[in-house]
């Protein structure tokens, strides 16, 4: 059982991410349902977390009045007007984490004000199956203490890693965006294989389930990708036919390239 945290979490936004927080952090025990309230402009995405036991509340002020750790879950170019428009009932006991990708802490500080206690995340869905991987940095007044929060929120439902703001924008590239690229591939092995003839369902479940195996060898055993690469791939052998053939295809610079795209989309972000 995880440490659970005695705050009030709040979720202005109630979109996909938020949804995988909240549900994350309650499926967990890390909070109580009944201690998450959240708001957004659309009923049914309110509903949705009414159905998973959390409170409705009818606008993002009233969020700010009944929660003690605050989620900014809005597009990022929200973020600004909703600072703005919750600032007066920020309170210095609130902590203001923002999950929007780019927008930096300085521009939060400019909307909030400077005396506000202020963590951004860069969270990723997983944490939705207890198996995130986010990174997190603190702005404004944000202490120690409020980082520990923040971070048995994320530990709970995966890891999360203290990294300078500088990085969160290669931070979004990889893992914010990653889980993306990983399903992407886990289709295309999965239509590899009923090309090959195994049926539909069969093939999803090898591609997912090699790909949950393989990722646990590498944090398991900490050895190099490389090294894991080289135990499968036998002298003249069916794996090095694969291999040859994701390299002919470009398949590692389409990874490296796929990370570096969303990194400067991130980076692009904060400038709107
Ligand atoms: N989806 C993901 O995997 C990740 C998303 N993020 C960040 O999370 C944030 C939300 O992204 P998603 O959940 O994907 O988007 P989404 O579109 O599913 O959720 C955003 C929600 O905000 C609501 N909303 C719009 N204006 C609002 C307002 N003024 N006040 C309150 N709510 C408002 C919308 O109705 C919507 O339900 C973004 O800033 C994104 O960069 C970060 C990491 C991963
Ligand atoms: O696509 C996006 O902009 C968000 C941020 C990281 C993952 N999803």
């Amino acid at each position: 059982m995880p440490e659970q945290i005695s705050k009030k979490l709040g979720f202005i936004g109630a979109g996909q991410m938020a949804e995988a927080l909240a549900r994350g952090f309650i499926d967990k025990g890390v909070v109580k349902a009944d201690t998450v309230h959240c708001t957004d402009p659309v009923p049914a995405r309110r509903e949705v977390f009414e159905r998973f036991g959390a409170k409705s509340e009818n606008s993002n002020v009233d969020v700010a009045k009944n929660s003690e750790v605050i989620f900014l879950a809005v597009k990022p170019q929200y973020v600004a007007t909703v600072l703005k428009e919750i600032k007066q009932h920020l309170t210095d006991q609130h902590i203001v984490v923002s999950i929007a990708a780019g927008i930096p802490l300085a521009a939060m500080k400019d909307s909030a004000g400077d005396d506000k206690r202020l963590v951004r995340v860069m969270p990723n869905t997983p944490c939705l199956v207890g198996e995130t991987a986010s990174a997190m940095c603190l702005g404004g007044k944000a202490n120690d203490a409020d980082g520990d929060i923040v971070k048995t929120l994320f530990n709970a439902v995966g890891t999360i890693f203290k990294v300078d703001e500088k990085l969160l924008s290669a931070v979004t590239g990889l893992s914010g965006s990653g889980p993306a690229y990983v399903f992407v591939m886990i289709e295309a092995l999965a239509d590899g294989g009923v090309r090959a003839g195994l049926p539909r369902d069969i093939a999803q479940q090898l591609a997912a389930q090699t790909v949950l195996g393989s990722a646990k060898m590498v944090l398991d055993t900490g050895k190099h990708p490389g090294a894991l690469k080289d135990m499968v791939t036998s002298p003249a052998g069916t794996t090095i036919a694969g291999v040859h053939e994701l390299e002919r295809c470009g398949a590692r610079a389409a990874f490296i390239n796929a990370v570096l795209a969303a990194t400067t989309r991130a980076d692009e972000l904060s400038k709107l």
